[in-house]
């Protein structure tokens, strides 16, 4: 999937190095399709020497891959006086700020660099449109800590040229609760990139957590990095094959015109499950009850209480979409889908500028069958005119996929986990987690 091109070598002003004295390797990776997996253009590889990630508290290749570990915290927390009170330190000419969320002035910034600098598909084709919206939606869950939310500035011009983010997050790891952070959209401007400034920005978000007491920490990434606790694969179901096909998401398969591709994924004009509706606040204890015991099978699942999932579940137009399933006669809540909205850019395009992407995100099925309740969902992403429905195989995801004529994506998406080693790799269907 990727590949390592050693010849690049060191370079020139690296960030992290004038801070730890490390030197600067850098690698290529490979074109691919059309997955956006937060596959940065520097692809990694498992026998690459990271000299960022050898320091830190996650498993390592050398610990080997199969072996049997020890599973909980790698290191023990510190006591919170030994924590490094001043944020580290970055080039003379770069300076640390708080991004606001709630300032329209400072999302307009952190929207352009995103929008402009985030992850790409390996042909640069497609790139994460995050809406400030969605944005605001992802970092502000209850209890969210607002300087988690970090930004790099140019100390002249005060141009924003780099983010990540932390929220808090409870998550259950094989049946043990654990605090932990979820790590998210780190974003270097494409002129700043190879310069080790990443490592200095996982750091400061690192003792900013540490600083809440908090010494876990999960994410995700389209790169290889030591070491990932699972590696799940995007599906991709056409809702509009035309314009999929137009803009080169996907392919006319062999053999097959445009109006039978266009028949082959048509979708009924109304859902079909009697007591299939949009979630309503009244929903909310019902709805937490389903997920609590749906999520309970898995080794990673986050724990949902009532104000997380009023928070992250209640629909947001063009964020979020979730929809229960009331049975006619008992009133009772028996099933529960939902996807998040997030379009990508179609950086160079005639006829279109971005792509309508719909991501399945949580669902409990009990009563009605999956597959039926993903056929409901999909009627809904259509009829709300998104161009695509992308899925995980992760949860049971695996056993509609098919059926419901998704196809699998050239991407993966690994699971990693921050200071906590599990005994053994995780399958994706024993995932019951996702992130934005
Ligand atoms: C307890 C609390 C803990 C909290 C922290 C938990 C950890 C959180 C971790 C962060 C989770 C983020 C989750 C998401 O947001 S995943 C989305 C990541 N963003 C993108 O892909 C957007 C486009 N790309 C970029 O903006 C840049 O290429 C980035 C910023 C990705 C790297 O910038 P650049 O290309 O200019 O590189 P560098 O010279 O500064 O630094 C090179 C070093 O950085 C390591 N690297 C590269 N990509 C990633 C990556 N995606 N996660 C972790 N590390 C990564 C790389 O292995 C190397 O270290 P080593 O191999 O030498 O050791």
């Amino acid at each position: 999937m990727v590949e390592f091109n050693p010849g690049i070598g060191r370079t020139e002003g690296n960030v992290e190095e004038s801070i730890s004295g490390e030197g600067g390797l850098m690698s290529m990776g490979q074109g691919g399709t059309k997955t956006l997996t937060r596959r940065p253009r520097t692809a990694l590889t498992l026998d690459k020497w990271h000299m960022f990630w050898e320091t830190q508290p996650v498993r390592h290749y050398k610990d080997g891959e199969n072996q049997e570990q020890m599973e909980g915290a790698i290191d023990v927390p510190q006591p919170i006086s030994d924590i490094k009170q001043e944020p580290y330190n970055l080039p003379s000419n770069y300076e640390w700020c708080v991004c606001d969320v709630t300032n329209d002035r400072i999302m307009k910034e952190v929207y352009a660099l995103l929008s402009n600098n985030y992850v790409e598909d390996d042909d640069n084709m497609f790139r994460f449109d995050y809406s400030v919206q969605f944005l605001r939606w992802a970092l502000q869950p209850p209890g969210y800590f607002p300087d988690w939310h970090i930004g790099v500035r140019a100390k002249a011009s005060k141009k924003l040229v780099a983010f990540i983010t932390g929220i808090p997050a409870r998550v259950h790891v094989r049946g043990k609760l654990v605090f932990m952070a979820e790590i998210n959209f780190l974003c270097i401007h494409k002129k700043l990139r190879a310069k080790r400034l990443a490592p200095v920005m996982i750091k400061e978000v690192t003792r900013r957590v540490h600083l809440e007491n908090i010494w876990q920490a999960t994410y995700t990434a389209g790169v290889v990095l030591p070491v990932p606790i699972a590696t799940c694969q995007y599906w991709h179901r056409s809702l509009n094959p035309k314009k999929l096909i137009d803009v080169g998401f996907s392919r006319l398969a062999p053999r097959m015109t445009m109006s039978r591709t266009v028949k082959l994924y048509h979708l009924p004009k109304e859902t079909l499950t009697p007591g299939f509706r949009a979630m309503e606040k009244q929903d909310v204890p019902a709805v937490t009850q389903l997920l609590q015991g749906y999520l309970s099978q898995f080794v990673i699942a986050p724990d949902f209480s009532e104000a997380v999932v009023e928070y992250l579940l209640l629909p947001i137009k063009n964020v979020v979409n979730s929809y229960v399933i009331e049975n006619p006669e008992s009133h009772i809540i028996t099933d529960f889908c939902s996807f998040y909205t997030l379009p990508s850019t179609i950086i160079d395009s005639m006829n279109h500028t971005q792509l309508k992407a719909a991501y399945l995100y949580y669902n409990v099925a009990t009563v009605t069958p999956l597959v039926q309740l993903m056929n409901d969902i999909l009627i809904m992403a259509k009829l709300s005119n998104y161009d695509v429905f992308n899925a995980l195989d992760i949860m049971h995801n695996e056993s509609f996929l098919k059926n419901l004529k998704f196809g699998p994506g050239d991407g993966h998406l690994h699971y990693y986990l921050y200071n906590y080693s599990l005994s053994a790799p995780v399958k994706p269907l024993e995932l019951g987690l996702v992130l934005l």
